[in-house]
């Protein structure tokens, strides 16, 4: 219809992300030695959103995660932990910006052992000088169910409860994005989806956003869009995953060209 314009914002306006890449890539090592591990990548996660970046063994899956979170640099383009670029903050801005701006789920949980459930959760609140809000932190005590286990140390929890605990401490300075690097990748199936569930309701019920690596397309169906790397590359991207359909974009990695199953050298190969 005509008419329309100047009454509402254009339909194609990005959606706010928490955090994005431009144009980013990643270069290991170098001259013959050299392994692009990403390839000139643009994605943004959009805030408010729960995304899984998924792809073959070697793609770049955690080059991406890692250099988006601040934890690695990269080589050209930029990253972006919502408006503030990462490449120009000098080493103490940028530990400063992780530990009030961004969250982290790591596969081994991470947890202190000598501190309790409790403790661990208020942790990187604690470190960065900051009083925890109360109301937040019991919230989030009891949305992963840990509410009788707050004085019990790491190792008399069950393998998914530490890393629900782990989820917790992630959300509990309710950082501008939370990365998950393969969350569920030392879990059975039944306490991987707890901490599945968990990661969708921070994100559903609690406003959250999550950027999630994982191997696994029953992992990724959680999530509302899936972005696929293949050889340091963007390749695709998914909304409302299944995990049937994301079988299925996985399958059509393995009917590639036998060698770009590999790592993605850039040009020729250290091997002897
Ligand atoms: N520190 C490093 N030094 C040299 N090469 C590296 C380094 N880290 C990663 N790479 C290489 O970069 C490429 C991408 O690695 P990355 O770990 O990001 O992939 P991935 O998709 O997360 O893999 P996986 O699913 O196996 O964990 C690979 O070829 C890898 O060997």
């Amino acid at each position: 219809m005509s008419g329309m314009s100047g009454m509402s914002a254009p339909p194609t306006a990005e959606p706010p992300t928490a955090a994005r890449v431009v144009d980013a890539s990643k270069v290991y090592g170098s001259g013959e030695a050299a392994v692009r591990a990403l390839d000139a990548v643009t994605v943004g996660f959009p805030a408010g959103r729960f995304t899984a970046i998924m792809g073959p063994s070697g793609s770049g899956k955690s080059t991406l995660m890692h250099c988006a979170a601040g934890l690695d640099s990269l080589s050209s383009g930029s990253a972006y932990i919502g408006d503030t670029e990462l490449g120009p903050l000098g080493d103490r801005r940028l530990t400063l910006l992780r530990r009030e701006r961004v969250g982290f789920v790591f596969q081994s949980f991470n947890l202190v052992p000598t501190l309790t459930v409790a403790e661990n959760i208020t942790l990187p609140l604690d470190l960065a000088g900051r009083r925890p809000d109360a109301e937040w932190v019991n919230t989030l005590v009891a949305v992963v169910g840990l509410g009788d286990r707050l004085s019990h140390r790491p190792g008399e929890l069950s393998g998914g409860q530490q890393q629900r605990v782990a989820v917790a401490r992630a959300l509990a300075g309710r950082p501008q994005v939370v990365f998950a690097d393969e969350p569920t990748g030392n879990l059975d199936s039944r306490s991987g989806g707890e901490v599945l569930d968990l990661l969708g309701r921070a994100v559903h019920d609690m406003g959250r956003t999550v950027v999630m690596v994982t191997h696994d397309p029953g992992a990724a169906a959680h999530a509302d869009e899936v972005v696929f790397l293949a050889d340091g590359r963007l390749v695709d991207r998914m909304a409302a995953p299944t995990a049937a359909k994301v079988l299925d974009r996985m399958k059509a990695f393995d009917g590639r060209p036998a060698d770009t199953g590999r790592d993605a050298a850039v040009r020729g190969s250290a091997g002897s």
